[in-house]
């Protein structure tokens, strides 16, 4: 009922403690605060917040243009929906050293579990395009410099991304990965890695937590849990899936109204009232008034 009883603290305890085990933890991307609570329900570890995603979902493309208060108040309603951790990308950082640590302190103050900022230029773009631009070491390992530095709780989570790889190849992501960690950074999003013997190279090159970046169409191959635990990743996401999921089924079903003028022949793959309603612990609400959930729904 209502929002998580977890608190932002604890959720950031928890999350590094089970970093710390070296287990693979599973963070399918939230495209709304709802589908955290499915993602809860279901038994997965944390909930990514996806840039790509909260730019996609205002219809715009994933270059920079939301601004630090949108990201951080979408965050907020996402991540305190759910007990889970939940992780935000925070691109760019949005903007210069010092805005990077004002990024840091909204995102804790929204009560994510951690974050990560990436080296690339402003116009940014997805990961896995071509074209990317990374900027000079000294300003990447600013950015991150002054993220640790500026957090309150020492478990809100600092993680580094480079998409250099794509730029300079995979030494100078190895490179970069040792510096940024030196910097301050406690995890490390090697971004747009080709396969898995890659992922295996960054894995050597540092001791912190790797992510693992499983986004559809892009330049990574899709790798099973399985594989990735194998070269020992701690964290995969799955960052815009459900958006791609739900916006093809939407997409399908305005076809089927057309077609058939009726959606019956698709109520089957439609989530059902009352699983909508025990997702959101409708019945919980009677804690507050007896007569708010008097009623059943038919399956
Ligand atoms: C992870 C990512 O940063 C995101 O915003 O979700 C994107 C995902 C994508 O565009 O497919 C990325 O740059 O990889
Ligand atoms: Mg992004």
């Amino acid at each position: 009922m209502l929002y998580s009883t977890t608190t932002p603290e604890d959720k950031r305890r928890i999350f590094r403690e089970r970093l710390a085990s070296g287990e693979l933890l599973r963070f399918p991307g939230a495209f709304n605060p709802l589908s955290a609570r499915l993602i809860e329900q279901k038994g997965f570890d944390g909930v990514y917040i996806s840039g790509a995603v909260l730019s996609a979902d205002l219809g715009l493309p994933d270059i920079g243009l939301t601004t630090l208060t949108e990201v951080a108040g979408r965050a907020k309603q996402i991540a305190r929906m759910t007990e889970l951790p939940a992780l935000v990308d925070a691109d760019t950082g949005f903007g210069e050293p010092m805005n990077v640590a004002r990024t840091i302190q909204e995102l804790e103050d929204a009560g994510l579990a951690g974050m990560h900022i990436e080296d690339q230029v402003n116009p940014k773009r997805c990961g896995h395009l071509d074209g990317k631009q990374v900027v000079d070491e000294s300003t990447a390992l600013k950015r991150i410099r002054s993220a640790a530095d500026a957090r309150r709780d020492d478990n809100f989570l600092i993680m580094a991304r480079t998409d250099i790889r794509a730029v300079d190849g995979l030494d100078a992501a190895v490179d970069r990965a040792k510096k940024l960690v030196d910097a301050g950074a406690d995890a490390i999003f090697p971004e747009a890695m080709r396969d898995l013997s890659e992922f295996e190279v960054i894995r050597k090159a540092v001791d912190v937590p790797i992510l693992a970046n499983m986004t559809e169409f892009g330049k990574s191959e899709l790798f099973t849990t399985a594989q990735l635990a194998d070269v020992g990743i701690n964290i995969v996401i799955w960052p815009v899936s459900l958006l791609r999921i739900a916006m093809g089924a939407a997409g399908r079903a305005l076809d089927t109204i057309t077609e058939e003028g009726a959606l019956t022949s698709k109520l089957d793959e439609m989530q059902h009232r009352a699983d909508l309603y025990e997702l959101i612990d409708y019945e919980g609400y009677n804690h507050f008034d007896t007569s708010v959930f008097n009623f059943t729904v038919a399956r």
